[in-house]
């Protein structure tokens, strides 16, 4: 395993960051029943947080990965959704993860669900979710970004950095790497 002064954003390992900089934080690998899965074709990702909070509305989602959005371009960042936990719909699906990595977004964290999972996984994209489910959310142009978002005991604002792997998610107010 590499020290984590040698490690790279291609080959870290969460439990080995976490070991170097035990103050970061540490997502529950139980949140009120649901787990987090890996479901990109990247299982290890990370990068500068961008926060959204919405409920079963992936608008913001659409738009910031569109990069119709403030951010232009997703210069590696992860997209966090708070999603409310909700298992009833889809806040990501292929094509909006095709535009993730069109415009240069490293991943995708949603405290929800994903459809298309198939395709997902062929994508070089990080995407962890709660689940997957084939209905799609209903847009009515609701939801927020660059809010506090917490959940799993995760407190998370834009700006931030996270580190997901097979082991789970950590997150951290400087980068680690
Ligand atoms: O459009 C959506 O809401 C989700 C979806 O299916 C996709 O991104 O392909």
């Amino acid at each position: 395993m590499p020290e984590s002064a040698t490690m790279t954003k291609e080959n870290f390992v969460t439990c080995d960051l976490l070991d170097a900089n035990p103050e970061s934080q540490v997502c529950l690998p139980n949140i009120e029943g649901k787990s987090f899965y890996s479901f990109g074709g990247k299982d290890k990702f990370c990068g500068e947080v961008v926060t959204v909070k919405c409920f079963e509305d992936n608008s913001r989602v659409k738009s910031l990965l569109n990069s119709d959005g403030k951010d232009k371009d997703g210069n590696g960042k992860v997209l966090v959704v708070d999603g409310g936990g909700s298992m009833r719909c889809a806040l990501l699906g292929d094509m909006i993860a095709q535009s993730a990595i069109d415009n240069h977004w490293a991943g995708v964290i949603i405290y929800g669900c994903v459809r298309d999972v198939d395709d997902m996984a062929q994508m070089e994209l990080g995407v962890m979710a709660l689940g997957c489910i084939p209905r799609k959310s209903n847009r009515r142009d609701e939801g927020q970004t660059d809010l506090e978002i917490s959940f799993g005991d995760l407190t998370l604002n834009s700006g931030m950095f996270v580190y997901a792997d097979n082991n789970g998610i950590i997150a951290s107010d400087k980068p680690l790497i």
